[in-house]
């Protein structure tokens, strides 16, 4: 068994003159799950179809569960699980139906009410598929995906259209599924998801790999000045950014005598670092226009 879930090494594609992969190196541990993010048009889905075998590539190595994808047969599928853009399932049959009938095309699957109970569905079981709403159309894709206890899970854009309460029951979904010991890759435009849920991200775009690392120190956001804020006496405010913001609350705190109102102190976001790696000039505390 080779250490990696998914080993890609200089992967391009090209769409006519878009070059919509292009150079891209992956490395995804079996067990972690790992977060793509990019802007519209960076190349993620384009990526995540050539690991699953759906998309051609133009040169490149790609192994995903030790296999090359473009070559790979029936029983590698079976080992991975797809949640994909715009996925709909046969509109005429109901929850339950869809669901069963996808566990018969899997060795091992999960029992069907199960899943249907995990992706919060139990109640709409019995409602065909084309009286969903386009969040609940998600959480059936989502059951369709790990219905076959897949050793691998690829998630495109999975919780587009779920409302809060959802996007939170399906990240535990993923927390389980992930204690479980399945290796999950998802692309997201929700950088709070990529927080809770990635143990590593890459950040992709124009077909490049710009950063890959843990959602705490990506792109040197663990090392970057904090900036300290505070209200004084007259009601203006203060602001310091420092490498020691320790030292900083302290001297303020001495200054004030004990409580420092309004105190603040934060580090750069996952989202500052990420439209700062994307070459976004409008990124949080730095100069320049702001691209549209
Ligand atoms: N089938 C196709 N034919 C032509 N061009 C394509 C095709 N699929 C993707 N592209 C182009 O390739 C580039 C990458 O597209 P891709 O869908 O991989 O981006 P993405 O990062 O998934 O974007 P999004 O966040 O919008 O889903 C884009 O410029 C897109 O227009």
């Amino acid at each position: 068994m080779t250490e990696h879930a998914v080993r890609v090494r200089g992967l391009r594609k090209r769409y006519g003159a878009v070059a919509a992969v292009d150079g891209v190196d992956l490395d995804i541990r079996r067990g972690e799950v790992f977060g793509i993010l990019g802007p519209n048009g960076a190349g993620k889905s384009t990526t995540v179809g050539i690991l699953l075998g759906h998309r051609g590539r133009d040169g490149g190595e790609v192994a995903v569960l030790g296999e090359d994808p473009a070559r790979a047969g029936r029983g590698w599928q079976a080992r991975i699980g797809v949640v994909w853009q715009d996925e709909s399932a046969a509109e005429e049959m109901t929850v339950a139906e869809i669901v069963r009938h996808f566990a018969g095309y899997y060795p091992r699957p999960r029992d069907p009410g199960e899943v249907i109970a995990l992706v919060g569905l139990q109640e709409r079981a019995g409602v065909r598929a084309k009286h969903l709403s386009g969040g609940q159309r998600r959480r059936l894709d989502v059951a369709l995906g790990v219905i076959g206890r897949p050793e691998l899970l690829l998630l495109d854009e999975p919780t587009t259209g779920f409302d809060p309460v959802a996007r939170r029951q399906f990240w535990s979904l993923i927390r389980a599924l992930a204690a479980e010991g399945t290796t999950i890759v998802l692309t997201t435009h929700y950088l709070e998801e990529a927080e809770e849920l990635a143990d590593r991200l890459a950040v992709i775009s124009a077909g490049r790999v710009r950063a890959v690392g843990e959602p705490a120190t990506l792109g040197g956001r663990a090392q970057a000045p904090a900036r300290v804020r505070w209200t004084n006496a007259d009601g203006s405010s203060g602001e310091i950014v420092t490498a020691t913001p320790t030292a900083e609350v302290a001297a303020l705190a001495a200054r004030f005598g004990g409580e420092v109102p309004g105190l603040r102190v934060s580090r750069p976001t996952l989202e500052d670092v990420y439209l700062r790696l994307i070459g976004h000039a409008g990124a949080a505390g730095e100069a320049g226009e702001v691209a549209r």
